[in-house]
C-alpha cells in the first residue's frame, strides 16, 4: 500500500527508535509469557510430581536449589514472578517513551514538510484552496498519524510476536489444546480485514466533514465584519449547524461501525475462551492433560486474544492514518512554484514594456488580450476600467504570480520570464486591495520585509502613507499590537499601513492595486502627493476606479474586457469620446456633463 510506504518514508531518521521500541515491547511480552510457564511448572512439577521434561527448566530449577528446596520455599517463586512483572513493566515504559519520542519527531517532520511545501505552492493554488481544509490537514490529520505511530505501530510488532510465540508455546504444550484455542482465529482475522477496508471509507467521510466544518468556522471568523454588517448571523448559524450535523452523523457512523466490530469480536473471543474451558476441563478430567497445562492455556488464551482484540483498534487507527497520509500526500504532490533560482538578477531601473501580451487563467479564455504599452522608469502609470476588465491580472503578470501566454514583457530590456522570480518580487512592491496585517506591532508590520530597518525610515514611510498621525494617536504608538487581521484598525488605516510597508522597501517598481479605495479623497491626494515627491526614482502603477486617483498619472490605460481601449493622459482622454469620459461624467456629475450623459 503506497500510503504505508509513504509513512515509512516519513519515519526516516527515527526508524531505529521505532525498532528499539519494538524490541522493548517484545521483551515485555516475553516476560509476560514467562509467568504462566512458571505457574504451570510450580503446580505440576514443584508442588505436584510431574517429571520435568524440558532440560532448560530442569537446569533453572537446579540453579535455584532444586525441586524440593523450592517446594519448601514457595515465596522464592512468588518473588521471581514479581521480578518478571517488574521487568515487564520496565520494558513497557521504555517502549512507551521511545515510541512517543519517535512519533513526536516524525510528526514534527511531517508538519515542517507540509508547511514548507505550502509556502512554495504557487499563488494559483492558494487562491483556489480552502484555508479550513488546509488547516485540517496540517493539524488534525497529522495528529491522527501521530496517534497511530505513538500507540499502535510498535504494538503491531509486539502483538504479532505475542501471537506467534504464544501459538508456538501452546503447540509445544499440547497440540490438541492449541488447535481448540485458535479455532475461531480465521473468522476473527477475516472479520478484522473487512472492517479495516470499511473503516477507511467511513473515516475519510468523517475527516472530510470535519474539514468542511473547519472551513465554515474559519470563513465565518475571518469575515465576521461582513456577517455582522449584513446581519447574516442566523444564516451563518444555520450553515454551521448543517455542517456540524453532517460531521456528527459521519462520526456517528464511525462509532457505530466500531461498536459492531467490538461486539462481534468480543463474542468470538468469549466463544474462544469458552471452547478452551469446556474442552480443557473435559480433557483434564479424563486425564489427557495436566491441571497445570489447563491453567497455562487459560492464561495463554487471554494473552492470545488480547492482541487480537486490540487488532480492531490498531486497524482503526491504521485505516485513519492511511486516510490522513493520503490527504497530506495530496498537498505534497501539488507541484511547487519553480522560482528559477538560476534566472537573471539584473539591476532594475523600472522601465516596463508590454508587447502584444495575451494571458488567461484558463488558456482557452484569455482575460488579457493583445496588451501593448511602455512606461518609462520613474513615471506613473494608472489603470482604470470596469471590474473584471483585467487590471489586477495585468499587474499579477508583472510580479510573476502568473506567466503570460503570448507576447513579451520586458523590464529594462530584459524579458521578464528570464528574471529570477524571487528577485523580481523583491523589486516589484505591491500593495494589495485587501491588505493582510500580521498579529504583531505596527512597527513590526511596517518592517516586515527587513526587521533591521531603522525606525526613522518606518516613520518616514508612515508619513508618506498619511498614517503617522493615526499611529501616534494610539496609546502605544508604533508598538500598538495589531489583532489578527488587524481587526482593531479601520480599513483605511490598514491600507495605509500596508502602503508604508511596501514603500519602505524602496522598490524600483511599486504597484497600488486599488489600495487607496478605503481612504477618503483628501488622504488619497495627500498620499499621492507625498509619493510623487519621494518616488522620483520608482515607477508607480496605480489601479483605481476613481478618476481623481488616476488623473495625475503620466499615462492612463483604460481597460475593458481584457483590452486596452484608451491610452493617454487625463487631459487627452477627456477630449476623446469613450469609456474614460463616461466614467468621469458619472463621478463628476456637473450640469454640463449631466446633460451630456442624458443625451448619450
Ligand atoms: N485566479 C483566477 N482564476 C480564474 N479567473 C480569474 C482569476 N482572477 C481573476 N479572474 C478572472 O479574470 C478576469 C479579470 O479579473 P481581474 O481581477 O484582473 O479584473 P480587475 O479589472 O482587476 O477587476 P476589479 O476591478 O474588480 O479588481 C475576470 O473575469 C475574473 O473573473
Amino acid at each position: 500500500m503506497k500510503e504505508i510506504k509513504k509513512l515509512f518514508e516519513f519515519m526516516t531518521g527515527y526508524r531505529k527508535i521505532y525498532l528499539l521500541g519494538m524490541v522493548c515491547i517484545i521483551l515485555s511480552q516475553i516476560f509476560s509469557m514467562l509467568s504462566p510457564l512458571v505457574v504451570r511448572t510450580t503446580i505440576d512439577s514443584i508442588i505436584g510430581d510431574e517429571v520435568i521434561s524440558s532440560k532448560i527448566m530442569k537446569n533453572i530449577i537446579d540453579l535455584w536449589g532444586g525441586k524440593f528446596f523450592l517446594r519448601n520455599n514457595i515465596w522464592l517463586i512468588g518473588s521471581i514472578i514479581v521480578v518478571i512483572t517488574l521487568l515487564r513493566g520496565l520494558f513497557l515504559y521504555f517502549k512507551n517513551t521511545l515510541s512517543s519520542k519517535a512519533a513526536e519527531h516524525t510528526t514534527k517532520k511531517i508538519r515542517d514538510l507540509l508547511y514548507d511545501h505550502i509556502q512554495r505552492l504557487p499563488y494559483e493554488y492558494h487562491i483556489k484552496a480552502e484555508t479550513g481544509d488546509l488547516v485540517q490537514r496540517c493539524t488534525s490529520d497529522v495528529e491522527t498519524i501521530k496517534r497511530f505511530l505513538s500507540i499502535q505501530l510498535v504494538e503491531v510488532a509486539g502483538s504479532l510476536f505475542m501471537v506467534i510465540l504464544v501459538f508456538y508455546i501452546m503447540v509445544s504444550l499440547n497440540v490438541k489444546m492449541a488447535l481448540v484455542s485458535t479455532i475461531t482465529m480465521p473468522v476473527i482475522f477475516a472479520f478484522a480485514f473487512i472492517f479495516f477496508s470499511k473503516v477507511k471509507i467511513v473515516f475519510q467521510n468523517s475527516d472530510e466533514a470535519e474539514a468542511e466544518l473547519t472551513t465554515v468556522l474559519q470563513e465565518n471568523l475571518t469575515a465576521v465584519r461582513v456577517v455582522k454588517a449584513f446581519a447574516r448571523q442566523d444564516y451563518e448559524i444555520k450553515k454551521f449547524d448543517e455542517k456540524n450535523k453532517e460531521y456528527r452523523n459521519k462520526s456517528q457512523k464511525l462509532i457505530n461501525l466500531l461498536a459492531v466490530y467490538w461486539a462481534v469480536s468480543d463474542f468470538l473471543c468469549f466463544l474462544q475462551i469458552g471452547l478452551v474451558l469446556v474442552f480443557g476441563s473435559f480433557w483434564a478430567v479424563r486425564g489427557d492433560i495436566s491441571l497445570g497445562t489447563l491453567v497455562a492455556f487459560i492464561s495463554y488464551i487471554n494473552m492470545l486474544l488480547w492482541p487480537i482484540r486490540q487488532m480492531g483498534r490498531t486497524l482503526t487507527d491504521m485505516g485513519k492514518a492511511v486516510v490522513s497520509v493520503r490527504r497530506i500526500e495530496e498537498i505534497l504532490n501539488q507541484p511547487i512554484e519553480i522560482l528559477e533560482e538560476k534566472g537573471e538578477k539584473p539591476a532594475i531601473h523600472g522601465n516596463i514594456s508590454f508587447e502584444k501580451v495575451w494571458f488567461g487563467y484558463d488558456k482557452a479564455n484569455p482575460v488579457l488580450k493583445d496588451i501593448s504599452f511602455t512606461v518609462k522608469a520613474g513615471s506613473t502609470l494608472a489603470l482604470i476600467g470596469p471590474t473584471g476588465s483585467g487590471k489586477s491580472s495585468l499587474v499579477h503578470l508583472l510580479s510573476r504570480l502568473y506567466d503570460y501566454d503570448k507576447g513579451s514583457i520586458k523590464i529594462d530590456d530584459m524579458e521578464l520570464k528570464d528574471i529570477d522570480k524571487k528577485w523580481i518580487r523583491k523589486n516589484v512592491g505591491i500593495v494589495l486591495q485587501e491588505p493582510f496585517l500580521y498579529a504583531k506591532t505596527i512597527r513590526d508590520n511596517i518592517k516586515l520585509a527587513d526587521p533591521t530597518i531603522k525606525d526613522d525610515k518606518v516613520y518616514e514611510s508612515a508619513k508618506i502613507a498619511s498614517v503617522h498621525k493615526d499611529i501616534m494617536s494610539f496609546d502605544k504608538g508604533y508598538d500598538t499590537y495589531v489583532g489578527e487581521r488587524g481587526v482593531s484598525l479601520s480599513g483605511g488605516q490598514k491600507q495605509r499601513i500596508a502602503i508604508a510597508r511596501t514603500i519602505i522597501n524602496n522598490c524600483p517598481i511599486v504597484i497600488f492595486d486599488d489600495s487607496l479605495s478605503a481612504v477618503d479623497t483628501e488622504t488619497d491626494i495627500a498620499i499621492r502627493k507625498a509619493l510623487k515627491n519621494r518616488q522620483s526614482k520608482s515607477t508607480t502603477i496605480i489601479i483605481s476606479h476613481r478618476i481623481a486617483t488616476v488623473s495625475e498619472a503620466d499615462m492612463i490605460l483604460v481597460m475593458d474586457k481584457g483590452r486596452i481601449v484608451q491610452k493617454g493622459s487625463h487631459e487627452e482622454l477627456l477630449k476623446e469620446e469613450g469609456l474614460y469620459k463616461r466614467i468621469y461624467q458619472i463621478q463628476n456629475p456637473t450640469e454640463e456633463f449631466m446633460d451630456l450623459n442624458l443625451r448619450t
